[in-house]
């Protein structure tokens, strides 16, 4: 292990950091101790992509890789190689993944490019010798000895175990880096998932580790940070004093459309609410980090889920959807009309929950995360809404709490519903917004898809958007027992009606915990 200098930079071999004179010899980002420097040119970059025949690979992976590459995002000699358990080739691969490249005629030459970047290797998950057959591919590759590896793990649970471990025992590269990224689900509940952070733990580095949660990449959740600390506006009445609830909401106009079987397995809070409403409820509620560091940032957000207690039943309203008869299509059917779902199941597809954060800046604001398929809207949002302005002046009733929006999506927007005149003659006060709405501010500007953002990020080395094992502890944690409680007593789901809002106890629960809905609120769109 050294150092390699390209040029006037300095990067650590191990994991890619620049290094700046006054680190050397030790890395600051991975503490490896490059004290025998090396000069290398053209280390290549390969990335192997686990489960390449299958349905993420197929629709997610390797688009984003083919966007990435596209763009000339990638590293200029980088090369992909397939690894599954079919017989296929990379022809193969090719017509199952085009039609979710959204490739231009124009692009055609560069598709070719791409694809002859691509190398397939068939082979178990379960044998150590196919994954010596795969590290030869590699090495078999121009500079393939010198490479960097990024491991992508496009795989079921099942073979999570196995593949890890031949990875490490017979493909990791001896010279460059090695980076696993790995999918969720992190186990299902506190002891599943520390026996896989236990597992990874004894074959990789936590540097070398790469949790996704697709929400972490997504603009508004990045801006929370920006938003939150680049603001004096926010800053100082980002408290219990002036803030009265906070909600994160996520809904799907769709249901399982013929999936169940699968959602059956994990539920809505295990799917959506344990890990990306979580991610923003941390980013929401964490202290400012001593820097952006990625460390700095994760060690806050660790704090701050320290801070809230096990979540319990009487803090939640669990649903499940029914079909609408009037209803179109997919709306006609119920959760438990999918032939796919078990008979009878229990399993939520809507939940709410409260949480406290038992700590000085937050105590006794109620965090209220809502998410549910089958909705009447595609909306992730996180609603910070403000206490009344004490002392009231205007006629009763009038004046309704601020909020804060940040639509996450669709159409990121920032905006602010607060109080104005009534322009004209009227002295009243009304309600109004101030609104940054991307798609009007930043009309020239591509927003990048979030496995974008994050597949870059794993080759720029930074974990800033990336899950730490003691991030997801705490989050197993605080779920756990509730989840265990609703599976053992088999808890009954609210029916609710395919493309409503869900249950009514839903409202009535956010009501009594401190949410004020003003339904007097109307936003007149500018763009009409
Ligand atoms: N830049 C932009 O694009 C802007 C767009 N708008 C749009 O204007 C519309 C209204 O704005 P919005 O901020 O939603 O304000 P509203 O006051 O109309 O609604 C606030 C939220 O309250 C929830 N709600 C609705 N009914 C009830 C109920 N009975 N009890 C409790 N909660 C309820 C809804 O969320 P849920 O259904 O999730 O529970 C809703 O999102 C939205 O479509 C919004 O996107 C507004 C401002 C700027
Ligand atoms: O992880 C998941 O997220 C998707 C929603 O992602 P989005 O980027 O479209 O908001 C959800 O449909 C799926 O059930 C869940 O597993």
């Amino acid at each position: 292990m050294g150092i390699s200098r390209q040029e006037d930079v300095t990067t650590c071999l191990s994991c890619k950091a620049v290094l700046l004179n006054e680190h050397l010899p030790a890395c600051k980002t991975c503490m490896t101790n490059n004290n025998n420097y090396e000069l290398s040119t053209d280390v290549s970059d390969v990335v192997v992509l686990c489960g390449a025949s299958g349905d993420l690979a197929k629709k997610k992976i390797i688009p984003t890789l083919w966007w990435l590459f596209r763009d000339d995002l990638l590293p200029s000699n980088i090369r992909f190689v397939g690894y599954a358990r079919s017989k296929m080739t990379v022809q193969n691969l090719r017509e199952k993944t085009e039609p979710f490249m959204k490739l231009k005629d124009s692009e055609k030459a560069k598709a070719n490019k791409f694809f002859d970047s691509m190398s397939y290797v068939q082979g178990s998950y379960t044998d150590k010798s196919a994954f010596e057959k795969l590290n030869k591919e590699i090495l078999g590759l121009p500079n393939g000895c010198n490479a960097n590896r990024v491991f992508y793990l496009a795989l079921p649970p099942t073979v999570f175990a196995d593949v890890t471990r031949n990875i490490h025992d017979a493909c990791m590269s001896k010279c460059g880096w090695n980076r696993v990224i790995v999918e969720k689900p992190f186990g299902r509940d506190f002891d599943s998932s520390a026996e896989l952070s236990n597992h990874l733990a004894g074959l990789f580095r936590e540097d070398q580790l790469y949790r996704i949660d697709h929400y972490l990449g997504k603009e508004m959740v990045q801006n929370l940070l920006v938003l939150r600390f680049a603001n004096r506006l926010f800053g100082p009445i980002w408290d219990r004093n002036n803030i009265a609830s906070v909600m994160i909401t996520f809904k799907e106009p769709f249901g399982t459309k013929g999936r169940g079987g699968y959602f059956d397995q994990f539920g809505i809070i295990r799917d959506v609410m344990q890990n990306h409403l979580f991610q923003v409820l941390s980013l929401t509620a964490m202290e400012k980090p001593v820097s952006n560091n990625a460390d700095d940032i994760r060690d806050e957000k660790v704090k701050v889920l320290k801070c809230i207690k096990p979540l319990t039943l009487d803090d939640m309203v669990l649903g499940q959807y029914v079909g609408d008869p009037e209803g179109e299509g997919e709306a006609k059917e119920g959760y438990l009309d999918d032939a796919t779902v078990p008979k009878g199941s229990v399993t939520p597809t809507f939940a709410l929950a409260r949480f406290n954060i038992s700590n000085e800046r937050w105590d006794g604001v109620p965090f209220i995360l809502k998410c549910g398929k089958a909705l009447n809207e595609r909306k992730a949002e996180v609603r910070v809404q403000f206490r009344e302005v004490p002392g009231d002046i205007f006629t009763p009733g009038v004046v309704k709490r601020n909020e804060l929006v940040m639509r996450v999506q669709p159409n990121e927007a920032v905006y602010c519903k607060m109080m104005t005149k009534t322009p004209g003659m009227n002295v009243e006060p009304i309600e109004t917004e101030m609104d940054l709405s991307y798609n009007m501010r930043y009309k020239d500007v591509k927003m990048p898809d979030a496995y974008e953002r994050l597949i870059l990020d794993v080759f720029t080395g930074s974990q800033l958007n990336f899950v730490r094992s003691d991030e997801l502890s705490e989050a197993w944690r605080i779920f756990t027992p509730v989840l265990h409680q609703i599976e053992g007593e088999k808890v009954k789901p609210i029916p609710y009606k395919f493309g409503t809002r869900g249950p009514v106890e839903a409202d009535d629960f956010v009501k009594n915990a401190g949410f004020h809905y003003s339904s007097t609120y109307k936003w007149v769109n500018p763009n009409l």
